[in-house]
């Protein structure tokens, strides 16, 4: 469709408009549907530019944009209703135009007499700006990408799905994961949604765990619909462009993106970390595309992988990856954040990098307010320091902060502690100490975010490993208080096999999540006597990084992580690995 237009010849786009002037949203809303055909009735667009009264600059008619349709005709545009989905198609033009250089043509119509009305000729795309229309609460100003990529070059080549260089370790991740599935299948009836036992533990859908999965009414298969290029408009709805020369490339989303949409799979080369090590020692690199899969396995993009590799690190991160089993196997998505994606936006996540340990971390450049300056650590440790407030500027001017010489430069050593002691393994070690079987940290990991999300704000004060189990069930259960249903009994079995205490999951109890009466000053007290025994413990060398961060005399509120942090590796030793599973609740404190 697109690809069969000349790249020479300037883009075309019949739009419409009611009237000269600017039209208003209402009048866009009762846009009738006029057919291709009757626009081509019409003739060729005009050859002569319309009177300069009439032509508009492209920030007025960006809200034009929002009511064209795409018809299947090469190249041209018909008239649509407001709300349809071209706007994405248009404004993935408007950027492809850019990239090539070629002028843009756009001619607008009248709605009644199909008269043309305005003519614009933008001869410089990359210089557009634009409001993205399909944000009404956020009228964004979005800077259409300069992308000088080329997909194919000499370093890289583009991979659909996940080549595993082990077979032996293949078959073993496949076996562990196949026990996973004589459990969990799901009785939803009507469409796998966001109750779906499966959906809740991140395992796909498929005809032998879901009855659904063979009708088109199992909203679970995400990675397979991506993989057949039917989920969305487009089957890309990215593009690499270049950021800047301390990021290199990025990847822009060209498309809006809903809330933990699937983005596109984050593939490569499974290898194991000795490969890692010795790939990582033979060549120095300037970029890591390596992702961890599984304990001691990771995917490692750097010559062979999708357009993922190419997302960078944010400390205010709009995407996120998560691990789901597709058919037993594990593979990583890319997903959406809470938020969504607009195009124009760069997308990033947080690759939660973890340092070998002779390596010297990398500067964030990701300019965000909570930039945390190294790329990887949670908490930003003294040893880069903060900037003066004199040198302090905001990211919208452009600049960086200002650091001293070497002051980034981490001693591995320190490095070494903060990585010990992540929140995960302190999480780890409560739980352990609280008497909850160590697999509800998989559970919980398993779970969407909007239930890891729930969990958090329900868990203050920080939470007791009680507390965990019962806040995970009272998500799973939300009718509580109703005869549970088969299927939420199997949601409660599943919750058992993964290492709920079986108290808690009894479905004869009536009352399963009595509310505790909080004693707000035992509280109170009790709350100072962990920060007092927290402020202690900041003297043993091992914890000292993460807990100078919290406030003396208020503990941080617990936190689940929105994201689901599969750490984007380069580990060391065993230690820091058997850390990564718990990353999803190593934010509760
Ligand atoms: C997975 S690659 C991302 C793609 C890479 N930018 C490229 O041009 O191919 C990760 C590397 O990008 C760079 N990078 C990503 N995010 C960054 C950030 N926020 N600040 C500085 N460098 C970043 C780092 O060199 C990092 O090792």
């Amino acid at each position: 469709m697109l690809a069969s237009q000349s790249e020479e010849e300037p883009f075309s786009f019949y739009m419409w408009c009611d009237m000269p002037s600017r039209p208003s949203r209402n009048s866009l809303k009762d846009s009738t549907y006029l057919p291709l055909s009757e626009l081509l009735e019409h003739g060729e667009a005009p050859t002569t530019r319309p009177s300069r009264k009439l032509t508009r600059s492209i920030e007025q008619c960006k809200k034009w944009v929002a009511c064209i349709d795409h018809s299947n005709f090469p190249g041209h545009w018909s008239v649509g209703k407001r709300g349809c989905r071209t706007k994405v198609q248009l404004q993935m033009q408007l950027i492809l135009s850019a990239a090539t250089g070629s002028p843009l043509k756009l001619w607008i119509f009248s709605q009644r007499g199909l008269e043309v009305v305005s003519f614009l000729l933008i001869p410089k795309p990359e210089a557009l700006q634009f409001v993205s229309p399909t944000r009404k609460q956020k009228r964004k100003i979005v800077s259409l990408p300069n992308s000088n990529f080329r997909a194919t070059t000499a370093e890289w080549a583009n991979l659909a799905k996940n080549i595993w260089r082990s077979s032996k370790e293949h078959d073993k991740v496949i076996k562990n994961s196949r026990s996973l599935r004589d459990y969990n299948s799901c009785n939803c009836r009507v469409n796998c949604g966001d109750l779906c036992l499966n959906r809740i533990l991140q395992i796909e859908c498929d005809s032998t765990i879901c009855k659904l999965s063979e009708t088109r009414s199992c909203g679970n298969t995400q990675f397979t619909t991506l993989e057949l290029g039917i989920s969305s408009l487009f089957r890309e709805g990215t593009r690499v462009c270049r950021i800047d020369d301390k990021k290199g490339y990025g990847l822009v989303a060209i498309r809006e993106f809903a809330p933990y949409e699937l983005i596109c799979e984050y593939t490569g080369e499974v290898i194991n970390q000795e490969v890692v090590k010795e790939r990582l020692s033979k060549k120095k690199v300037f970029h890591y595309y390596h992702l961890s899969l599984e304990q001691g396995l990771s995917i490692d993009s750097t010559v062979k992988g999708s357009v993922a590799r190419f997302v960078n690190h944010s400390c205010a991160p709009n995407a996120e990856v998560q691990k789901w089993y597709v058919q037993d196997e594990p593979r990583i998505g890319l997903f959406a954040g809470s938020k969504g994606i607009i195009p124009g936006d760069e997308i990033t996540y947080d690759y939660n990098f973890i340092w070998l340990e002779n390596a010297e971390p990398q500067l964030c450049y990701c300019q965000s307010a909570n930039c945390r300056g190294v790329i990887g650590k949670k908490h930003s440790p003294s040893p880069v320091s903060q900037p003066t407030k004199s040198s302090k500027r905001t990211p919208q001017e452009g600049s960086q902060p200002s650091r001293k010489r070497g002051q980034h430069k981490i001693k591995d050593n320190q490095l070494l502690k903060t990585e010990k002691d992540t929140d995960a393994r302190r999480l780890r070690r409560s739980i352990r100490h609280k008497g909850l079987a160590p697999d509800v940290g998989n559970t919980l990991q398993r779970l969407p975010l909007h239930v890891r999300k729930q969990l958090s704000i329900d868990m203050a004060p920080p939470g007791k490993a009680d507390d965990i189990s019962r806040q995970l069930l009272a998500v799973l259960l939300p009718t509580e208080g109703r005869t549970r249903s088969s299927r939420q009994r199997k949601v409660v079995e599943a919750c058992i096999k993964t290492g709920i205490p079986l108290k808690y999951t009894g479905l004869d109890i009536k009352e399963p999540f009595p509310k505790k009466r909080v004693n707000k000053r035992n509280s109170a007290r009790k709350l100072r006597s962990s920060s007092k025994s927290s402020s202690t413990s900041k003297k043993s060398a091992s914890e000292t990084l993460i807990l100078k961060e919290e406030p003396k005399n208020h503990p941080p509120p617990p936190r689940v992580s929105e994201k689901l942090k599969i750490a984007h590796i380069i580990h060391s030793s065993e230690e820091s690995l058997s850390s990564i599973p718990f990353h999803p609740i190593n934010q509760i404190n």
